[in-house]
């Protein structure tokens, strides 16, 4: 799994159309969000990923998220980070525990919908921490 983490002043994103064949539903987002203050975390599924990446993702996006005092996490599916994209049904997947585990873990999290083509503005703060990339492994004894 590839992470870019990226401190943002403000972040918003629009849906603009499908990108798979079967994209997420748009819930009550409504296929758009707005957020400052945030931790975006573009987000790439890979290849062999299975869900024992997320317990070592939550770790590093916490980390992150508690030195830059961002007020909320963004979970953006982004299939741009790797040459070795696990397919659309295992990404989805994933992403999905992620997402629960960073609620699970008490921090005001968000997920922009799977699957799409989105429109979106990105104000990066600057400071040193606001940019930084991450990948995770899965755990070879795939203990959880
Ligand atoms: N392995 C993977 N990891 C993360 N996201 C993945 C994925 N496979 C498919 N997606 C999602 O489907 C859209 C088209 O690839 C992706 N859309 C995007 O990446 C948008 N930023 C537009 O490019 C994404 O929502």
């Amino acid at each position: 799994m590839r992470l870019l983490l990226i401190h943002a002043r403000r972040f918003s994103y629009e849906v603009v159309k499908p990108a798979v064949e079967e994209p997420e539903p748009l819930g009550e987002a409504g296929g758009s969000g707005a957020f400052e203050n945030t931790l975006v975390v573009f987000t790439s599924v890979e290849k062999g990923d299975d869900e024992s990446v997320v317990p070592g993702a939550v770790s590093e996006i916490l980390s992150v998220f508690n030195q830059v005092k961002a007020s909320s996490i963004v979970v953006y599916p982004y299939a741009h980070l790797s040459q070795d994209l696990a397919p659309p049904f295992e990404a989805v997947k994933i992403l999905g525990r992620l997402y629960a585990a960073l609620k699970e873990a008490g921090v005001e999290a968000y997920k922009a919908p799977f699957g799409w083509y989105k429109a979106f503005t990105l104000e990066c703060y600057g400071h040193p921490l606001s940019e930084l990339s991450r990948s995770v492994r899965r755990s070879e004894t795939g203990a959880r």
